[in-house]
């Protein structure tokens, strides 16, 4: 059975529970973030991330998004510290975003959306791959990074020059020489809860790591995440927007926060 999803009206995130019933499970990702309600823990720990910009391998339209490739079969590039124990790879970076600045982020904060989010996926090294990582409650941790409308980014830039020959879905080009880190807000300060990816499988196995502070985005920068396609090419052609899932219940979770 095909689990085709997207996120139309009849493919969308209303529709995912129908093929993935965990859709409705106890640990849902994205959630709203409301920082009064957020606990500070003293126990948490700096976060600790490590990129080596030769591990960057491609940058891929996989039809939902598009994502840059890391090599990760050695410790070059990891995340440890923060609400985690032990070491964790990077895998991949990817964004969700809206067909209008009003719009794109899936966490929310207090309610409010930004134009696009950021996620740094990394999974546990204490499971041999990704694959057997995913499937583990403690198996995947992914930095959530908000984009903020303003001035023009230039640490995106190479990105965004890539997205050019990644237009359809399936296509795909060689992406190398570059570190994520640059990607990062000054602070490094976060909030984090448990809970699962955010499109199909929806598997409840990360733990979220939600950076406080945004990176700033300019307006025409915006303009090319949507120059993308949903579609292959000889398709009809459909813009890459909207490609976010809306907060889901938080079901007695309790968000921490690393900061006062
Ligand atoms: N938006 S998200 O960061 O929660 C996120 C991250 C990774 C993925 N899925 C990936 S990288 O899947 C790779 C294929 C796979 C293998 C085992 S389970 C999925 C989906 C959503
Ligand atoms: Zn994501």
């Amino acid at each position: 059975m095909s689990h085709a999803w997207g996120y139309g009206a009849q493919d969308g995130p209303e529709m995912w529970a129908e093929s993935f019933p965990i859709a409705n499970g106890p640990r849902q990702s994205p959630i709203d973030i409301v920082p009064t309600q957020a606990q500070h823990d003293p126990s948490l720990k700096q976060l600790k991330l490590k990129y080596d910009p030769a591990t960057a391998k491609g940058i891929l339209n996989n039809g939902h998004s598009f994502q840059v490739d890391f090599t990760d079969d050695d410790n070059s590039s990891t995340l440890a510290g923060g609400p985690v124990t032990g070491i964790y790879r990077l895998r991949q970076f990817h964004f969700h975003w809206g067909s209008s600045d009003d719009k794109g982020s899936e966490h929310t904060i207090a309610g409010t959306k930004f134009p696009c989010e950021l996620h740094l996926v990394h999974w546990n090294t204490k499971y041999p791959n990704f694959g057997e990582a995913a499937n583990k409650p403690d198996g995947l941790a992914v930095v959530g990074v908000f984009l903020k409308t303003g001035s023009a980014n230039p640490r995106l830039q190479k990105v965004l020059d890539a997205l050019d020959d990644i237009r359809s879905k399936g296509r795909q080009t060689t992406f190398s020489n570059f570190d994520p880190k640059t990607l990062l807000p000054a602070s490094l300060d976060f909030w984090t809860y448990e809970g699962s990816l955010t499109t199909p499988p929806l598997l409840e196995s990360v733990t979220w790591i939600v950076l406080k502070d945004p990176i700033s985005v300019s307006p025409a920068q915006m303009a090319k995440f949507r120059s993308l396609l949903f579609t292959s090419e000889g398709e009809a052609p459909c813009c890459m927007v909207d490609n976010f899932r809306p907060p889901q219940p938080l079901k007695g979770r309790k968000v921490r926060a690393s900061f006062k």
